[in-house]
């Protein structure tokens, strides 16, 4: 198997007397989009700013590319970092801070591809200040954009953009994926991670309390069959109401869809607002918590 981008081992990292990350261990694969989710204050930023060489380990190892992050000429020109807020200047037009990117970074691309990508290229004019919340959004996206780098940190990425901004943001990590960067992405927005991510950590409390695919995760809980309360004969399986719902919790999905059309068709009964399908994320965050 070819050597990870991001090797963490036994990762601790201790403000003062409080414990916010415990023995966190993960790798990251070339290719791969790994999504470290959790709850608030689980831990992700302040493991996040240590594998990104903003932080020191209180213990434990981190290798990136084999190297210290803290190693920065190593390391450093090989990864596109979108915090949350990259704190650009407010004088600086959009086109000035896209080149400022590229001499932060060490990399090099044509600034016009790079407001393109993002989306910004009738602001390219505009002074940081003047930008609405989305668009900033999208510039900070440029960090993460410029020079297309090997490994790229998406610290909710999405937060504040509308729907087609978050489906033009999308569509360029697709891309930057189809050239081989490896993404780590961090969101509170769970389907988003359900349909992108390869493999999940899931955070509560600095330890992880799940990691792997989501079919991993989500298949130790039951599938969901819901529909509208119907009048009628019994209903052939166990279920529970919620609201004007009936929902059958069930392990064998397609076997119990099956009985339960079968049983509304010899029945005359009409299902409406029928829905099934797995658990979600939210529900395996859920049984975190629980
Ligand atoms: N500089 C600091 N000094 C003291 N405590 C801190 C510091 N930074 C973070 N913490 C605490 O460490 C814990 C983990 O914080 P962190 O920001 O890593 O969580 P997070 O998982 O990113 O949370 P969120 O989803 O809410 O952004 C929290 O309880 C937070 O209050």
């Amino acid at each position: 198997m070819s050597t990870p981008v991001i090797e963490v081992e036994k990762l601790n990292l201790k403000y003062g007397d409080f414990h916010a990350v415990k023995d966190l261990s993960f790798e990251v694969r070339p290719g791969e989009l790994y999504a470290l989710l959790g709850t608030n204050g689980a831990g992700k930023t302040s493991a996040l700013e240590t594998v990104e060489g903003h932080r020191e380990p209180t213990s434990g190892t981190v290798r990136v590319f084999g190297h210290s992050p803290r190693d920065r000429k190593a390391v450093r020109p090989r990864m596109g970092i979108m915090l949350q807020e990259s704190g650009f200047s407010p004088d600086l037009t959009v086109r000035e801070s896209v080149r400022l990117i590229g001499r932060l970074t060490g990399r090099t691309d044509d600034d016009g591809r790079v407001l393109d990508v993002v989306g910004l290229t009738r602001k390219a004019g505009t002074v940081v200040s003047q930008l609405s919340g989305g668009e900033k959004r999208r510039l900070d996206f440029a960090t993460a954009v410029y020079g297309t780098p090997e490994l790229i940190f998406l610290d909710e990425p999405t937060t504040g953009l509308d729907i087609q901004s978050r489906d033009a943001l999308w569509d360029s990590v697709d891309r930057l994926r189809e050239n081989g960067s490896t993404i780590v992405l961090t969101t509170h927005y769970l389907e988003e991670a359900q349909q992108r991510a390869d493999r999940i950590g899931l955070m509560h409390q600095g330890v992880f309390r799940r990691q792997g695919t989501v079919s991993e995760l989500t298949r130790a809980l039951p599938s969901h069959i819901r529909f509208a309360l119907p009048d009628g004969p019994a209903l052939p399986l166990a279920s529970s109401v919620d609201g004007n719902a009936v929902v059958v919790e069930t392990f064998e999905l397609q076997k119990d869809l099956h009985l339960l059309l079968g049983w509304a068709q010899d029945n005359g009964v009409e299902l409406r607002d029928l829905s099934a399908g797995p658990t979600s994320l939210d529900d395996v965050f859920r049984a975190i918590e629980a």
